[in-house]
């Protein structure tokens, strides 16, 4: 049996100051990810519940309900993600959840230097689950304060102006999803999984589990461990830009979620930098040429996962400045996994 240590932090010590910046910088670095408990303030234990019952009523709802808020309908990238939306995964045995997405709402600002990725504006909800609209902004304003702080925390352990990031948060391209896994009958190996292997785009993300299914893979041991679930806490994982910030000393973390058949509630929040931001390595961690531009990263990525978005590109009706493709980064010093 191998005991393993969790990381845990009371959200009180990141308000309180007493959480030194290197102390999370140094977790995340060594385990990618960490939880967070004494959230009752943050987010009361009621936002929690209405989430969870929110995401049941309209995930229960008929299809033709849910299809009337399809994200492939909705010109900036909001809505329905029904099973058949399936990503490029090749390890994705029985893809068998559906989801619905918010970002930051906002009214429709236009293109602002010439780059209009189509993924800013306002948010789309249905109007007969009572009280969903409420719930999910409030849900995401919570974690956005909650990402706020931690990377406020990242940026004086990044010897940067506690503030650094702030400017660069004013229209974040942060992304809120409610995952329902449907429950199965595929009969599955313990390798099998219903979301493939992948990194997550952003600097990192803040998943409230409702029941247990994700893995992440530990590097030293070349294994993949369960991440467990705990009552009304959070859990931060490093995503790509993160990595990318700190030339590689913190690696995002690689997860994917496991089938087991049961039925299961999850919901990720993606903290970004805004669609604009262009960024590079930040000083303390060393010195390259290489930028890259938050929105062209994650609408790189959307297009893997979402065929609706790739057909729209491919066929012109959106167009964009930049090279889909070419938005794979490369931290000096590390050859970068393939991805699945
Ligand atoms: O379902 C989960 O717990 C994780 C979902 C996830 O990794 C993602 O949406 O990127
Ligand atoms: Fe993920």
């Amino acid at each position: 049996m191998t005991i393993r240590t969790i990381p845990m932090f009371d959200y009180a010590e990141i308000l309180g100051r007493t959480l030194a910046p290197e102390t999370l910088l140094e977790t995340l670095r060594a385990y990618g990810y960490f939880y967070l408990s004494g959230l009752d303030a943050a987010v009361p234990p009621r936002l929690f519940k209405s989430l969870k019952e929110n995401a049941e009523t309209f995930f229960a709802s008929p299809m033709g309900a849910k299809l009337e808020y399809y994200i492939g309908h909705s010109s900036n990238h909001r809505g329905y993600v029904p099973t058949s939306e399936k990503g490029a995964y090749s390890d994705e045995t029985a893809r068998v959840y559906e989801a619905f997405d918010i970002g930051h709402d906002v009214a429709w600002p236009g293109a602002r230097d010439g780059r209009d990725y189509r993924l800013i504006g306002p948010n789309r909800y249905p109007t007969h689950v009572p009280g969903m609209a409420e719930t999910l902004e409030a849900y995401y304003a919570a974690n956005f304060r909650i990402g706020t702080q931690i990377l406020r925390l990242i940026a004086r352990g990044s010897r940067l102006a506690e503030d650094h990031f702030d400017r660069y948060t004013t229209r974040p391209a942060s992304q809120l999803r409610m995952i329902h896994y449907l429950p199965n009958d595929v009969v599955v190996g313990a390798d099998d999984v219903s979301m493939g292997a992948h990194t997550d785009y952003e600097l990192f993300t803040i998943i409230h589990q409702a029941s247990p299914g994700l893995a992440a893979f530990d590097r030293k041991t070349q294994t993949w461990g369960a991440m467990p679930v705990f009552k009304n806490t959070l859990l931060v994982l490093a995503g790509d830009m993160l990595e990318f910030l700190t030339g590689g000393v913190v690696r995002a973390l690689l997860h994917r979620v496991v089938s087991t058949g049961e039925e299961r509630y999850s919901f990720p929040f993606f903290m970004n930098l805004d669609f604009e931001t262009e960024v590079s390595i930040l000083p303390v961690y060393g010195k390259s040429e290489q930028r890259v531009v938050v929105g062209q990263h994650l609408l790189g990525r959307l297009c893997r996962d979402f065929p609706y978005l790739r057909a729209r590109i491919d066929e012109g009706r959106w167009r964009i400045d930049f090279d889909l493709q070419g938005q794979e980064f490369q931290i000096p010093g590390q050859e970068r996994r393939a991805q699945s």
